[in-house]
This record gives structure tokens, sequence and C-alpha cells, in this order.
């Protein structure tokens, strides 16, 4: 190492030294900077394989003792169920805090250092939000990360994006290892608003040359006819269609994500093409209120995370086949003999993505 290369080793010694002392805000505009897909999806992977070593299932369901936890070196994670708790008729805030160890952002690093973090995501669901004027984004959310070391506050980070970003990128793990969108495949997003409008942008960056068409649905259609003019801009050799219903939408799609609100299933399983993967992300009045119980049922069914799933997957539960983390690391296959070749990924939203996103949008800040 020259003497420069000392001078700004020192530099940068020095100032994450007095990151460590002070709490960091990073906001809004500075978390979108620094959101890449190739980065969250990469940190996703990584958080779906701490939420499913065999280390993580123990620590999260039984008092194990911390002596257990400590000793072992491959990535785990701890996370209670959420809670929820109403405000009026309208809202709801939900606590999710976990704490995530040994994993590794090699994407973002260029090496295989292992990060710990603790961290808690305060998110509130405002489903009138939108009619507000000027609108506000129905979830909004606020991740507080501490050192993990020491339990000391050592950031502020605005999680709305992050919210909107971990999930889809979690969306685009599961296709890649449930699916692998091929050639000429076409996507049907059932729901434009904030899920739906990131989901299309992460498949359409991340599938560079999967998909060649796009049937997008919305209730209110002047939502979706926004999304499709905003596609176009952006990816004019991808054709966008604007569909008038639900069932419209989905019936020659080769991946579908939904994200609605919508109480009630928005199609049947007989609308479907035999080896659709579906990406199910909204919560009406459950998480599994916008797919009908055969779709379930006769289709391979993977989920982020065991934790919290008796109580927010209670109707599907006996339909789960693992968690997406299990295949990353081979402990589970998809069952070819099965005869089923429909896949369903049932998204929930867990803590240790919202700690390890922050980690992330800290780390580059702090680089910067
Ligand atoms: N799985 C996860 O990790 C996450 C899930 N969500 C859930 O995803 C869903 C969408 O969230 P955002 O896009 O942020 O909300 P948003 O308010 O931006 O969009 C809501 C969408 O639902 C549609 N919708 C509402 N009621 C409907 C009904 N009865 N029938 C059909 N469509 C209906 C609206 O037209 C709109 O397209 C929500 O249920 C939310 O709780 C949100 C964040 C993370
Ligand atoms: O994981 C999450 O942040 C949420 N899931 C449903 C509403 C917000």
């Amino acid at each position: 190492m020259n003497s420069q290369q000392q001078n700004e080793k020192e530099e940068k010694d020095k100032r994450k030294q007095q990151h460590d002392n002070d709490v960091l805000f990073i906001k809004e505009s500075v978390v979108r900077k620094l959101l890449n897909w190739n980065d969250c999806v990469d940190a996703m992977e990584s958080a779906l394989v701490a939420m499913s070593s065999a280390s993580s299932s123990l620590s999260s369901t039984s008092s194990s003792s911390s002596s257990q936890v400590a000793n072992r070196d491959e990535p785990f994670s701890y996370q209670t169920p959420r809670t929820f708790t109403m405000a009026g008729n309208d809202g709801v805030l939900l606590t999710m805090p976990g704490y995530a160890a040994n994993y590794t952002l090699s994407m973002v690093t260029g090496n295989n250092e292992k990060h710990s973090t603790l961290a808690c995501k305060l998110v509130t669901s405002f489903a009138k939000n939108s009619q507000l004027n000027p609108p506000l984004p129905t979830i909004l959310a606020t991740i507080l990360l501490f050192n993990s070391s020491t339990g000391k506050l050592k950031a502020i980070v605005d999680g709305t994006d992050i919210t909107a970003w971990r999930t889809a990128s979690v969306s685009l793990v599961a296709t890649k290892y449930l699916h692998r969108p091929q050639q000429n495949s076409i996507l049907a997003i059932v729901g434009t608003g904030t899920q739906g409008r990131i989901h299309a942008l992460a498949m359409l960056n991340y599938f560079p040359n999967a998909f060649t068409r796009i049937n997008l649905w919305n209730r209110t259609k002047a939502r979706a006819d926004c999304l499709r003019d905003e596609l176009n801009e952006l990816f004019p050799e991808v054709e966008i269609v604007v569909v008038d219903t639900s069932v419209e939408c989905v019936i020659d799609a080769d991946c579908i994500v939904t994200a609605t609100n919508s109480p009630l299933p928005l199609f049947e399983l007989k609308d479907l093409k035999e080896d659709v993967h579906i990406n199910a992300i909204g919560a009406g009045i459950n998480h599994h209120s916008e797919l009908p119980m055969e779709i379930y049922q006769f289709a391979d069914v993977f989920i982020e995370s065991n934790v919290g799933i008796q109580t927010e997957l209670k109707g599907i539960a006996e339909f789960i086949n693992g968690e997406i983390g299990e295949i990353i690391v081979g402990r589970k296959h998809l069952d070819d003999a099965s005869g089923k070749r429909r896949t369903v990924f049932q998204s929930m939203g867990n803590a240790i993505e919202d700690g390890i996103m922050a980690n992330l949008i800290y780390q580059k800040f702090i680089e910067l």
C-alpha cells in the first residue's frame, strides 16, 4: 500500500468511527439512489438462506441457549412473528424485529466478509392513503438498525422503497429458483399499485430477454394505463397490454404477479396454463385471499420462512412444500414426479429481509 492509499484508508476508518458514534438518518431520496436490482437480489438470496438454515429453525422455534447460537459460523437468523396494532378501522402498524448473522453481501462488497444485523422495521398500512390529495403510499416504513454487538442504535433508514424493492427482489429469487422464465414468455401483473409496478420493473430488468409481452390489469383502469405508458418508455421492445379483467390478464401468462388488496380470488385454476408460476404478494383479508384454495392444492407452494405462518398463512399451511432457502441450499428440490408443474411463491414479507436491506444501504452510504 503506498502512502496515498494509506492516507485514504485512514480517512475512511476515521469516517467509519465517526459513523459508529452518530445515529445516521438515511432518507428516502438517498435510499432510492443506492438501490439496484443485482445488489438487492444478492442480498435477498442471502436473507432467504439465513432464514432457512437448520440453525435458524432451531433458534426461532425453541429457547436454544445463546452459546449454541454464538458457536455457529454458517448464516442463520432469528425472528419472531410480527405484531399487528390496529389503528382505527383503516390502518395497522406492524412491528418486525429480526437478527441475521454470518451472511455475506459479496455482490456489493466484492468479498466474503460476514455480516450480522439486528434491526426492527416499523411499517404501517393505511388503505385510504391513495385517495389523499396528494396521495401517499399505502405502505410506509422505517427501519431501525442497531450495532449487533452492543445494541446501540446506529441508523434510522427510510423503509418505504426498501419494502417495495425487497419484496420484488425476493420474488425475483423465487422466480429464478422455481420457474426460470424462458424466452418469449408472457408476464401478467394483476394489480398495478406500488407492488405491481415495482414487480413489473424488477422482472423486466432482471430477466431482460424473457418477456415479450406483459398483460396489466387493475381495478381502476387508469392506473394500469399509467404503468403501460411508463413501461413503454423504458422497454419499447416489450408489448404492453392493458386488459379489462383479471382472468384475461392471466389466461395466457407463463408468470403471474398478484399484488392487490382483494379479499376474494381474482381467477380460478382452470384459467391458468399448466406450468405457470405465480408470485402471490397481496394481503387482502389475509396473505392468500387473492388465489383460490384449489391453486394451492394443485401447485408446489414455497414461502420465505416458517416463522409466523401459523397465524398469517393458517388456511394454506397444509399445502406448503417448503422455504425458498431450502431449495437454494439444495435441501429441497422441486418434485417433478408429483405431476404438479405449477409453482406458487406465497410471499409474506419478513423482518430478516428488511434488516439485511437496511444494512446493505448503510454499507453503501458509509462508503460514499
Ligand atoms: N408480501 C409482501 O411482502 C408485501 C405485501 N404487500 C401487500 O401487497 C398489496 C399491495 O400493496 P401496494 O402495492 O403497496 O398497495 P397499493 O395501494 O399501491 O395497491 C393496491 C392495489 O390493490 C388493488 N385493489 C384494492 N382492493 C382491491 C379489490 N378488492 N380487488 C381488486 N383489486 C384491489 C388496487 O387497485 C391497487 O392495484 C397489499 O395487500 C399489501 O399489504 C405490501 C408490501 C409487502
Ligand atoms: O412485509 C411487509 O412489510 C408487509 N407485508 C404486508 C404489508 C407490509
